[in-house]
């Protein structure tokens, strides 16, 4: 499992361990990882043109010492000192070992093969200052490598948020421990490909982290798998209440999710019963109210569903609950917060935007504020989707899931109600609300990578792949 801390936990990780260690030690540690780093991309050190942005602070220090690394291999390393003042020790480090101070900055940047941006790490607040950009943006238009140094400067460390402008980098070189930005969008797209050196913190970070995002053995270890005395009820039943005569489709795909998910069989309650079981006839389907279709482990509510009656029904059970799409439309708070089952939000960025009263822009720009903010409000579990899709609890001491499985090719219509039918199956098996989530997100995401394979795929393509998925994790 990746995990991730806010810029609080590391600054006392980091004071706890550097109070054992002479002055300098962390600093050292981490700039040598980033030479070594820069080394890599740079193929050969040896003539490589290499320029450091440096702020004022101890990231500029990193720059700066894994800069003088550098140019005693061989490298020309020229520094541009952005503010008042540059980390003393590292400058005369750079110095020492023949580096320069630019004259002509956009001159030595248009000659770059590798930009180091030290201009801000942890201690950066609000986006780029104006005397800033253009430099960022020479360095961004010279072809070079650019190379964030800790995190790329101008992002929310905390929170991914973006405030102005930021460094758009290659690659980012993190120390001690990733922070929740460089995982969460829209900053962890600045980040490039990021990589973390260790300088010895693992053991002082705090328990539990701000951020998780699974691998495939925390995925495996979720997922049901059938005893020998199993039978279709033993293995769950979902419920899946959505489709309407406008879209039929939506009921198929939820229920195409839902058969892939795990549980023993997929009940359908909802007027699109004809175009699931053409589809699928393996569906039980239910015309009458949600109320008798007879038992199930837990519902997936709304997908298509449009006016369709039974929301009160499935909401009022004493089951699970899952709610997406026309399902989260005038969702009573007072009704989710008093179920006596867990429930498990599953909106985009635009109906968690309707459901905190903000616009969808908002709610894109601070992805883990929203998610947290709308777990505390309902009571409930939320999977946030979209680019970076989260999975907050309840509970606000449990750290947030970040899923890693994403593709923007699952931009696709449709693909939501596959995802809902999945965690709801999931759910029926007997997975917590977060873990049916989370699973269900990596799923769906590693399925959708599978069947696009480069090119664009359509929701139920997403659907038929998931059994591939599911082996390829659990193999
Ligand atoms: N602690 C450790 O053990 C280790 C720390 N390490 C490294 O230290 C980094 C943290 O260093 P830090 O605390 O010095 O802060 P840092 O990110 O350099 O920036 C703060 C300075 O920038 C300025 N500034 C603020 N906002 C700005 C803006 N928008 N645009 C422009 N400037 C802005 C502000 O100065 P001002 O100009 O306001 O006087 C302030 O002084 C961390 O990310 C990691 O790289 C590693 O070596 C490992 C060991
Ligand atoms: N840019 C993106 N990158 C990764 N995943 C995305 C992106 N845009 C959408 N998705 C995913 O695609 C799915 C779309 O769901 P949703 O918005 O409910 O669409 P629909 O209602 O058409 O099914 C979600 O799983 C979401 O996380
Ligand atoms: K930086």
């Amino acid at each position: 499992m990746r995990t991730a801390y806010r810029v609080e936990s590391v600054r006392a990780a980091e004071a706890a361990l550097m109070a054992g260690l002479p002055e300098g030690t962390l600093m050292r540690r981490a700039a040598a990882g980033l030479a070594g780093a820069c080394a890599g991309l740079l193929g050969r050190v040896y003539g490589s043109r290499v320029v450091l942005l440096v702020g004022s602070g101890a990231n500029g220090g990193d720059a700066l010492y894994a800069g003088a690394g550098l140019a005693r291999r061989g490298a020309g390393v020229t520094a541009v000192l952005l503010g008042a003042r540059a980390h003393e020790g590292g400058l005369a480090a750079l110095l020492a070992a023949g580096g320069r101070v630019a004259d002509d900055p956009f001159a030595v940047l248009a000659r770059a093969d590798l930009v180091l941006d030290g201009i801000t790490g942890i201690g950066g607040r609000g986006g780029l200052r104006p005397e800033a950009v253009p430099l960022v943006r020479a360095a961004r238009g010279s072809g070079a490598v650019v190379v964030a140094v800790d995190l790329p400067s101008g992002v929310d460390a905390d929170t991914g948020a973006v405030d102005g402008e930021a460094v758009r980098a290659d690659a980012t070189v993190t120390f001690g421990a990733y922070k929740p930005g460089l995982l969460v969008d829209p900053a962890r797209e600045y980040a490039g490909a990021v990589r973390l050196v260790d300088i010895g913190l693992a053991d002082l970070l705090p328990s539990p982290p701000e951020l998780e995002a699974l691998h495939h053995a925390d995925v495996a270890g979720l997922l049901p798998v059938p005893a020998a005395e199993s039978d279709k009820y033993r293995r769950g039943v979902v419920g899946v209440v959505a489709g309407s005569a406008r879209y039929p489709g939506a009921a198929v795909l939820a229920v195409a999710g839902a058969l892939r998910g795990g549980a023993g069989a997929v009940r359908y309650v909802g007027p699109a019963g004809a175009a699931v079981l053409a589809r699928y006839p393996e569906t039980l389907v239910h015309a009458g109210p949600p109320a008798d279709a007879g038992r199930v482990q837990a519902w997936v509510l709304g997908p298509g569903l449009g006016d369709t009656p039974g929301a009160d029904d499935v909401l009022g059970s004493d089951v699970p609950v899952l709610v997406d799409a026309d399902g989260l439309r005038a969702l009573d708070m007072a009704a989710v917060r008093a179920r006596p089952a867990p429930t498990l939000l599953t909106p985009h960025a635009g109906e968690a935007a309707a459901l905190l009263g903000t616009d969808r822009a908002d709610v894109e720009a601070r992805r883990l504020e929203a998610v947290r903010e709308l777990a505390a409000r309902y009571g409930a579990t939320v999977l946030l989707k979209g680019s970076t899709t989260l999975v907050a609890d309840p509970d606000p001491g449990v750290p947030v899931r970040v899923n890693p499985t994403g593709t923007p090719w699952l931009a696709t219509a449709g693909s939501g109600d596959v995802l809902s039918g999945l965690a709801g199956s999931l759910l029926a098996t007997g997975l917590a609300p977060r873990d049916a989530a989370s699973a269900a997100a990596y799923l769906h995401g590693l399925a959708a990578r599978r069947a696009a394979a480069g090119a664009p795929v359509a929701a139920h393509d997403v659907a038929d792949a998931l059994p591939g998925a599911w082996r390829d994790v659990a193999a």
